[in-house]
């Protein structure tokens, strides 16, 4: 059976710089991975290119064994959703008419969404913990608030993969976990999810898979434990990192996490 998503020997170039090449991973069904790598490192462009957004120069991007640069607009997007890290507010619409915008791909052309897409974008509006800013004004909530309802229009528009670049970045500490929570239940679903954090910790606490960008290649692809090591992190990030356990409550696996050293850059 094909993987749920899979790039190969991918190559992209803004002009004469190569942004990544070469690059290969396989993702399947239910898997969250997660991609790390410092500022300007190509992650965000890596993710345009597997939503078809931006063309891969060379290789190819698969999902269910379909390469996408051959898949209808409408199928793609019926298939993969993408959570921008941007979610700017051009328009006052109620927050509900955006989330039902994410039906669009399910909607024949020139019909409107019915009850059964505003039922849907409902129960997103549930899953991410906001059924309170149903009427609110998407111009008039805060920026964490617009990017928890970006990833209900995303979760609204039923793909089996979704992509989300830095989809924590502009949350407090509460909504981080929440979120973080809604990729695991999204994940136990079926769903496939590929998403790129700043936060090493985030992975190491919700285990998951990681792939490490630097260099324009995967430094290392696998499990949390494997991926997010001292070496790693120090190759990635140039600073020396501690990888530390807790044990958080008695007789649970003993809970790992990373600080920086207090002693500065290598
Ligand atoms: N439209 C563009 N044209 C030319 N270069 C670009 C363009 N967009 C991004 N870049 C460059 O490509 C590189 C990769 O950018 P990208 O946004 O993919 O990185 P990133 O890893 O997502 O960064 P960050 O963590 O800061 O969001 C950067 O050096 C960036 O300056």
């Amino acid at each position: 059976m094909s993987p749920k998503l899979g790039l190969y020997k991918g190559r992209f170039d803004y002009g004469h710089r190569t942004i990544f090449e070469d690059l290969n991973f396989e993702i399947d069904k239910g898997d969250i991975l997660c991609l790390l790598g410092a500022n300007g490192c190509g992650k965000t462009t890596l993710l345009r290119c597997l939503r078809g957004f931006l063309p891969l120069r060379s290789g190819s991007c698969r999902i269910d064994g379909t390469e996408i640069s051959i898949m209808r607009t409408s199928s793609l997007a019926q298939k993969i959703g993408f959570v921008f890290q941007d979610n700017g507010a051009p328009f006052p619409y109620p927050v509900i008419e955006v989330v039902k915008m994410g039906r669009a791909p399910h909607l024949k052309m020139f019909s409107s969404p019915g009850a059964h897409d505003t039922a849907i974008a409902e129960q997103a509006l549930e899953t991410v913990g906001i059924p309170h800013l149903r009427d609110r004004e998407f111009t008039h909530i805060s920026g964490g608030e617009r990017q928890l309802v970006a990833i209900a229009r995303t979760i609204a528009q039923g793909p089996d993969v979704i992509l989300m670049d830095e989809p924590t970045s502009a949350l407090d500490f509460r909504n981080q976990t929440l979120v973080l929570q809604v990729i695991d239940k999204l994940a136990r679903a079926g769903l496939t999810i590929i998403l790129t954090t700043h936060y090493p910790n985030h992975p190491l606490l919700h285990a998951c898979k990681v792939a490490m960008m630097n260099n324009g290649n995967f430094i290392a692809f696998g499990s949390a434990e494997s991926v997010i090591t001292e070496s790693n992190l120090r190759r990635t990030y140039g600073i020396d990192v501690q990888i530390l356990t807790s044990q958080c409550h008695e007789g649970e696996a003993p809970v790992r996490f990373c600080v920086p050293r207090q002693d500065g850059e290598t």
